[in-house]
């Protein structure tokens, strides 16, 4: 090669040289056009560069801070690209409402997931099925036995749960631990006919498991999902799959046993409900138990988050608190546990709880959606196939809808009793789950406060006994974001408060299967009443 370049003449070799240079030039000069063309048709937002666009500029830890940060220079509306991914932002409740919520019929898909979605779930998993009728039969099973009614039959499950979960606290303070027994053995109980008394069976262990390759899966880059085409090599060319093998044939045969276990059950659960239900004929046993399993996982940690959350405002705004516990008192009296029926004649329990949502979500980058057809909004173009996110975090931190949103206020839930908040979700995708939600909140925010007040913990500093530091911002940096480890203490507001939690929870029935039963015939009775199943 060298010694065929050096018989060129300069002349002829500078002449090559240029013309590559050109036609570089001009090749980067195209993209860079297309690229700016494009970019300039969309929503505002940081330029970015040709090819990567704003790969370069993706927040190393909690990217909603920067999305705030952006949606307060460029508006309620901003892009990005992430190479051939176009990302649109949405930072106003009013914005997401009109997109996800309004133009529903387009905006309710999820964005591909190659690893996730197509190799370890292989198309089954709820919670990132595109739009379409796979995704429409599992929301009809879902939405039957999750409806607002069927919600509100497994209220004596949930006392019972409640009750054990605030006399735990007369004795520990480990109330991660606690709150996810509560949230673990709640939806294992209805999923699966089978309660979770210690939080340490075999089971929870088998879905946490799950979750967490789940959640390390959501969270590594993997080539596949930058570069789809490669999906289609062959399989000894893709080191990926091997991994994505292991996981779903484990989740798989998990969800799969699970599911084989509950319909062999006394009671009911969600498991034999479903077999009862037409719809259910149109979906593979396989799909039938990805239904169930990720309806599990969908419920458990969130509830148990905010439930943290909860407890991260109560150490933060004792005066907050203290206003709630009056109302407790005046609703209930000191000589009993509050009941369903009391938390309904609370309403600034209902504003704390909302605001307990919308102060810290749990999820505060937001659910993405992705466009399924080319749309314009506010003069901007929004190309199919975009992934839409309606950021909770920004939307939590809208100054214009919630004056001063970094104080913890319930009362701006009292004074607007309509004001929205996004913690669920938008449009067809919405939680599905959220009224057994909650009602895990109402009944246990309620409970907590008529038997402690919850303060700041205490540690050990240099032999000395201190009270532990809390931050309000210390949240972990994920797909869910619940508060870093921290301490609180528990204290009992009168000696009495320690009776009467071991009173109620030792009269409380503990039959799983006599509670299920009777969720069974109230079911029945309302389903006798109901002509169709809830649709989406
Ligand atoms: C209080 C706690 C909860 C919070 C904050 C929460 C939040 C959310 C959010 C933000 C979404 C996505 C919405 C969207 O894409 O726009 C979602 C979806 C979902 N949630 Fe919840 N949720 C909670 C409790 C529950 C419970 C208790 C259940 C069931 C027992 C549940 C079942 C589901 C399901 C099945 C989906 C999937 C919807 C889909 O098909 O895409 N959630 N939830």
């Amino acid at each position: 090669m060298d010694s065929f370049l050096s018989n060129l003449p300069l002349e002829t070799i500078t002449r090559v040289a240029l013309r590559l240079i050109g036609s570089a030039t001009l090749v980067l000069a195209i993209i860079s056009w297309r690229y700016y063309s494009f970019r300039r048709r969309l929503p505002p937002g940081p330029r970015g560069l040709p090819l990567v666009g704003n790969l370069l500029e993706m927040p190393k830890s909690h990217p909603w801070l920067t999305h705030t940060e952006l949606h307060k220079k460029h508006g309620p509306i901003f892009s990005m690209q992430f190479g051939t991914s176009t990302v649109i932002f949405l930072g106003t409740y009013g914005a997401a409402r009109d997109l996800l919520e309004k133009r529903s019929n387009i905006y309710s898909s999820r964005p591909r997931s190659v690893m996730v979605g197509e190799c370890i779930s292989q198309g089954n998993r709820s919670l990132i099925l595109p739009y379409g009728e796979q995704w429409r039969g599992y929301r009809r099973l879902q939405g039957s036995f999750l409806s607002p009614r069927m919600s509100n039959t497994y209220r004596e499950l949930q006392d019972l749960e409640s009750k054990q979960l605030v006399s735990e606290f007369l004795t520990r303070d480990d109330f991660f631990k606690r709150y996810h027994r509560y949230s673990s053995s709640l939806t294992f109980a209805l999923a699966y006919g089978k309660r979770m008394p210690t939080g340490q069976e075999e089971e929870v262990k088998g879905v946490e498991l799950i979750m967490d390759n789940l959640n390390n899966a959501f969270i590594t880059n993997w080539i596949v999902d930058s570069l789809p085409f490669l999906n289609r090599l062959p399989k000894f060319m893709k080191p990926w799959q091997r991994i994505a093998d292991f996981l779903g044939d484990e989740e798989r045969d998990f969800f799969t046993m699970i599911r084989s276990g509950a319909t062999q059950r006394r009671g009911y659960n969600w498991c034999k409900d479903i077999l009862t239900m037409k719809e259910h004929k149109a979906l593979t046993d396989t799909q039938l138990s990805y239904v169930i399993g990720n309806t599990y996982e969908a419920g458990a940690d969130t509830t148990t988050m905010t439930l943290q959350v909860f407890t991260l405002a109560c150490v933060l705004h004792q005066d907050k608190v203290k206003i709630l516990q009056d109302e407790i008192d005046r609703v209930v009296g000191r000589d009993r546990l509050p009941t369903f029926e009391d938390t309904e004649k609370m309403p600034y329990l209902l504003a704390f709880v909302k605001e307990v949502h919308r102060w810290r979500p749990v999820l505060p980058g937001g659910v993405p959606h992705a466009v399924t057809e080319d749309d314009n909004y506010m003069g901007y173009h929004i190309p199919k196939g975009s992934t839409i996110v309606g950021g909770h975090w920004a939307i939590s931190m809208d100054e214009e809808l919630y004056p001063n949103p970094d104080k913890f206020e319930p009362e701006r839930f009292l004074e607007n009793p309509d004001l929205p908040f996004s913690q669920f979700g938008f449009g067809r995708r919405k939680c599905i789950g959220q009224y057994i939600g909650n009602n895990s909140m109402m009944i246990n925010v309620s409970r907590m406060l008529w038997a402690y007040n919850i303060t700041k913990g205490w540690e050990i500093v240099d032999g000395k006994k201190v009270e532990a530091n809390v931050g309000r911002f210390d949240f972990v940096s994920g797909f869910n974001s619940p508060p870093l480890p921290f301490k609180a203490a528990f204290i009992p507001r009168e000696d009495k408060v320690r009776d009467i939690l071991q009173r109620e929870f030792k009269q409380a029935e503990k039959s799983t299967e006599a509670i299920l039963e009777r969720i069974e015939k109230a079911q029945q009775i309302l389903k006798e009443g109901e002509p169709t199943t809830a649709a989406a």
